[in-house]
């Protein structure tokens, strides 16, 4: 098959005044890929996240979109939140909530279908007129993915989704992630400190070190992919 980047980061640097977080980092997502994105606690997943979606300047290089950025909308499920039990907006309403008002202060009938394909397509439809803040963890996960999921975008990025998820439920968010990956090539980057989950679902890592990065294979993941190499180890750059 042939493979057409989706977007393509060369020799990006980001430091903040006091340390830099990582330097000349250099990688191609291609198109219908499924990245997981690893590395321990504040080796620069959030940042790395952050300026691919245009919320942080870097200090040096360069993160090209094809054919432009403009093309591509890029979904987001960020991590889990239990949303209070009052939160008021219905399932149904909390998928739509991008949409409403965009054109106009209520939905066009192409949207509602949209936002109708979202609910079944997540497996929603049966809880659809509850209040969001009813339903269950997996549930609310689920909604999180059907609002992402309703403006068809190309990129779907999940942001640490599934911590505090229960096993179950992580790997039934993740089949349906899985499902839209192959069934619609939709890209994916999956932040993630679950390493088995990362196996049983990602083509590719991106294993972020304080020292440096690896890229490879999934079956390739290191075993030691949470462990700090501030105990001396070289990390080298595939
Ligand atoms: N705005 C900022 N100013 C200064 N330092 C920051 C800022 N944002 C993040 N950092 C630091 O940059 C490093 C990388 O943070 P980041 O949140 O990207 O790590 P992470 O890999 O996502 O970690 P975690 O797994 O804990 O979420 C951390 O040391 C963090 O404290």
């Amino acid at each position: 098959m042939t493979q057409s980047p989706l977007l393509t980061v060369e020799h990006l640097a980001v430091n903040f005044p006091d340390h830099q977080v990582f330097q000349d980092l250099n990688f191609t997502l291609q198109r219908g890929n499924f990245l997981s994105i690893v590395g321990e606690n504040g080796a620069g997943k959030t940042t790395l996240i952050r300026a691919l979606l245009h919320q942080l300047k870097p200090s040096a290089g360069t993160i090209s979109f094809f054919p432009e950025r403009k093309a591509i909308r890029i979904g987001y499920v960020p991590q889990f939140r239990n949303l209070d039990e009052e939160y008021p907006l219905t399932v149904r309403d909390f998928v739509s909530l991008n949409l409403s008002g965009i054109h106009l202060p209520w939905l066009s009938r192409k949207e509602r279908q949209a936002v109708d394909t979202a609910i079944r397509t997540t497996n929603l439809t049966a809880i659809a007129k509850r209040p969001l803040g009813m339903a269950s963890g997996g549930e609310k996960q689920r909604a999180y993915l059907a609002q992402a999921l309703v403006e068809q975008p190309n990129l779907l990025i999940l942001d640490e989704s599934t911590a505090s998820l229960d096993n179950m439920m992580k790997y039934e968010l993740l089949e349906l992630v899985k499902k839209f990956n192959r069934e619609q090539n939709l890209t994916v980057i999956f932040v993630t400190h679950d390493l088995p989950l990362a196996k049983q679902y990602a083509d590719e890592f991106l294993l972020l070190r304080r020292s440096g990065y690896e890229l490879g294979p999934i079956a390739k993941l290191p075993e030691d992919a949470l462990i700090s190499a501030d105990r001396g180890g070289e990390t080298s750059h595939a």
